[in-house]
């Protein structure tokens, strides 16, 4: 059994795209040990309330934040909070995998090089295989950690993306639908990935599908309207969700 350990407190939170309120009160515990997914229609505010949590936010205009975001205690929005250095301890992994245009290698190099992670050549070449290999992609590269990250397929790119965000040692990992650009093959990979991840790192992934809400998460949080509606063990929530919304929402009724 993987230790629980609470990483993040949101507590109260709200946001807003200028007067516009996209975000209404929205309370939750997010953990070490454990995937936490977060579903509901279109439009409801995961991708929104997702990027509170790194602050990612900060880079849209007219975007504003309200309430209490704790990392291991320490308010993320706090005025000495040095944002560069809360993107490395909470990673991020988008929609559509987005290597940079150089090395497979220099991906994964990258990060750990501007944070000063490692004193020599031989320290970058152990984060960049030990990245890679928990990333399972390092038997696929091994041999060609020269060529382009853009040259791989879509499945290895983003388990590329996902080795970029672990070289920097985070704590938690945000995925904002990281499987919906691939093939049924490449995402059941990029599943068992996550499975294994979870035991060193907190994981919230943003999902379309509740069947991989079902078969990724442990505790899953149904958004609607900007609010969370429900939060509570994932098999509770599809088996005997307390909410009729929530009923309404994984048994089709509306999406
Ligand atoms: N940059 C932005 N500027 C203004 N409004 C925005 C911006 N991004 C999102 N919104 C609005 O905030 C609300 C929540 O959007 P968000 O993308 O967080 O929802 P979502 O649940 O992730 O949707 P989807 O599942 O379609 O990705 C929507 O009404 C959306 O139009």
């Amino acid at each position: 059994m993987t230790e629980q350990k609470l990483k993040i407190a949101a507590r109260n939170v709200n946001v807003f795209y200028g007067a516009k309120q996209a975000i209404n009160d929205v309370s939750i515990d997010i953990s070490t040990g454990v995937v936490t997914a977060f579903i509901g229609p279109s439009g409801c505010g995961k991708s929104t309330f997702l990027r509170t949590l790194n602050r990612m936010n900060d880079t849209i205009a007219g975007c504003r934040v309200e309430g209490q975001i704790a990392l291991d205690g320490q308010d993320i929005y706090a005025s000495g909070m040095d944002v560069v250095e809360l993107r490395a301890r909470v990673g991020m992994v988008f929609q559509k995998p987005n290597p940079f245009p150089k090395s497979i290698y220099e991906n994964v190099a990258y990060g750990p090089r501007i944070h000063g992670l490692a004193g020599n050549k031989a320290d970058m070449d152990a984060i960049v295989e030990k990245s890679l290999r928990r990333a399972g992609l390092w038997d696929e590269v091994k041999d060609r950690l020269a060529e382009s990250g853009t040259a791989l397929s879509g499945g290895q790119q983003q388990r590329l993306c996902i080795a970029r965000a672990i070289a920097v040692s985070p704590e938690v990992i945000l995925m904002d639908e990281p499987c919906s650009a691939l093939d049924p093959i490449a995402t059941a990979r990029i599943e068992e990935l996550i499975d294994d991840l979870k035991e060193r790192y907190a994981i919230v992934i943003v999902t379309h599908s509740m069947q991989q809400a079902a078969r990724v998460s442990q505790r899953t949080a149904f958004f609607h309207l900007g609010t969370v509606v429900e939060y509570g063990v994932t098999e509770d929530i599809f088996t005997n969700p307390r909410e009729e919304r929530t009923k309404d929402y994984i048994t089709g009724r509306y999406g």
